[in-house]
């Protein structure tokens, strides 16, 4: 084949692999869509996480978590000046909310464990907290005694304050260890009813939002970016992150694995957050910027977790700034999953951008892609509440695809889909349960994901939705509602469905 063939013949791969031949448009979808177009034993279920739910910051023996801090040292980077002391009180209201998904017909909650409520120094040396381990098994024996199957999150970014104090958290190795410790309790304590475990909620998130962006705790990005962040340099640190979190990924796993899989019989896995890239047009130049854009998010953690290193993207244009991995690592990391966690929200336009290479090295330059949200004027779909979330069901389908096409994933769970409206209270409570984009957004959603598996093969056994409660959304606060029930954050956290939770209810029992 000459050299022109295989040009075309790749760039057709890439085409195919990011969803630019035909099957990639439309649905037909027929409104009966319910539980039972999935098929059988398919978990459905709603997603959650310490800091944004539990409140009782410091009640039952908790110690404090980065969140504390940021939310109490720098009210300014959120948007209402809010903290999660309080969120909506899920510590003292589990029973009620575990009975809420479990009358709509859920068969699954996953929630994640706040690491300095089970070990309040962060560390197993400092003690652990009797009264943390009851609050999680009491949650935990609620769920299974309503029939509802827990699926659990280690580390959903409320990392111990006193880590990032003693070594800058996941910027060093030594929280490796730390980790491992602090998982291995929770294996212990409830690995005999617990059989999913998820060891990280989005380290793309924790490690771009919190070290290149600065939009999450602790708020470190270069200076240059304008961001008014707290300390950091986006070139590198972002990288060290997400090497750590890697590797204290690999620990967990390898520990449970020789340690409590053979009694226990659970499966454990990660969660990965990606958007879809929509090449600006069919240019080679945007092809490859989208196909990159899915490396720098999506590979960063799946490619050493499939392969053992990171992307050669990554590798040929971060260069010496991202770490590598020994080969011991790279053994311990490659297939260290049962399962992929896999996060979908929304989709962004990717195009070439090499006038990057002339501003300071950073991860927000480094893939040399421009991601926006429109083109020509035109949004690449509505917009909800949050400025980074515009609606793109198909995309769901082509990133289902293109990790089955590329990863070859054996078995996947949704962890979270979901979009958000304003909180507006100056509507009256009726108008602020009508939620009809966010039935539209999910019987979209779920429409592409039937496709996904009936004509892809994907095997997805299981979605949770995000959320089951509106809940402290981190940077925005209380000021963006992703429930499928609202909380009354005037009248004392009263719970109510909205219009999605009845269509919900109607999908399951169907
Ligand atoms: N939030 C993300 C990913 C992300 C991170 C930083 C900036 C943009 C997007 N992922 C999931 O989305 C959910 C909804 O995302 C929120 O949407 C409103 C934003 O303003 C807020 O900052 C964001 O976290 C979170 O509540 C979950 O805890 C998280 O796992």
């Amino acid at each position: 084949m000459g050299c022109l063939q295989a040009r075309a013949a790749s760039l057709l791969v890439l085409m195919v692999v990011l969803g630019l031949t035909k099957e990639g448009c439309c649905h037909d979808g027929d409104d009966s869509l319910s539980r039972t177009s999935f098929p059988k034993g398919f978990l459905f279920g709603t997603a959650s996480a310490a800091y944004q739910y539990e409140g009782a910051w410091n009640e039952g023996g908790r110690g404090p978590s980065i969140w504390d801090t940021y939310t109490h040292q720098y009210p300014e980077r959120i948007a209402d000046r809010s903290t999660g002391d309080v969120a909506i009180d899920a510590y003292h209201r589990y029973k009620e909310d575990v009975s809420i998904m479990k009358d709509m017909g859920f068969d699954a909650y996953r929630f994640s464990i706040s690491w300095s409520r089970i070990l309040p120094t962060g560390k197993l040396g400092g003690g652990i907290n009797k009264e943390g381990i009851a609050y999680y098994n009491n949650l935990i024996n609620e769920l299974l005694a309503k029939g509802i199957i827990p699926f659990v999150t280690l580390f959903h970014w409320d990392l111990p304050q006193a880590l990032q104090d003693e070594y800058e958290g996941f910027l060093s190795p030594k929280v490796v260890a730390d980790f491992r410790d602090y998982v291995d309790v929770c294996f212990k304590e409830f690995g005999d009813r617990v059989k999913n475990w998820i060891t990280l909620n989005e380290p793309w998130s924790y490690c771009s939002g919190g070290y290149a962006q600065g939009n999450l705790a602790p708020g470190h990005c270069s200076q240059w970016q304008n961001l008014n962040c707290i300390d950091g340099d986006s070139g590198t640190e972002p990288y060290l992150c997400g090497h750590y979190q890697l590797l204290a990924h690999a620990a967990a796993v390898k520990l449970y694995k020789e340690k409590y899989q053979a009694d226990q019989k659970g499966i454990i896995g990660i969660t990965l957050i990606s958007h879809w890239f929509v090449p600006y047009n069919n240019a080679t130049h945007n092809l490859n910027a989208a196909a990159r854009s899915l490396d720098f998010m999506l590979g960063w953690y799946l490619e050493p977790i499939t392969r053992g290193d990171y992307p050669q993207t990554m590798r040929t244009l971060v260069g010496t700034r991202l770490p590598k991995f020994t080969d011991e690592e790279s053994f311990m990391l490659k297939g260290s999953m049962d399962f992929l966690g896999l996060n979908y929200y929304t989709a962004n336009y990717a195009h070439y951008a090499p006038q990057f290479k002339h501003l300071p090295p950073s991860y927000v330059t480094d893939a040399r892609a421009n991601l926006t949200q429109e083109r020509m004027g035109m949004p690449i779909g509505k917009p909800s509440a949050s400025d980074w979330l515009y609606i793109y069901p198909s995309g769901f389908y082509d990133l289902l695809r293109y990790v089955k096409t590329k990863y070859n994933v054996p078995l996947i769970y949704i962890t979270e889909n979901g979009v958000d409206e304003f909180n507006n209270s100056t509507l009256t409570l009726e108008q602020q349960l009508a939620d009809p984009t966010r039935i539209d957004y999910y019987y979209k959603h779920l429409s592409f994901l039937k496709k996904a598996i009936d004509e892809v093969g994907v095997n997805v056994r299981g979605y949770f939705a995000w959320s089951l409660l509106d809940n402290f959304e981190w940077s925005s606060g209380y000021t963006v509602r992703f429930g499928i029930n609202y909380v009354d954050y005037k009248d004392g956290l009263k719970r109510y469905p909205k219009q999605s939770a009845t269509w919900f209810k109607n999908f399951l029992n169907h």
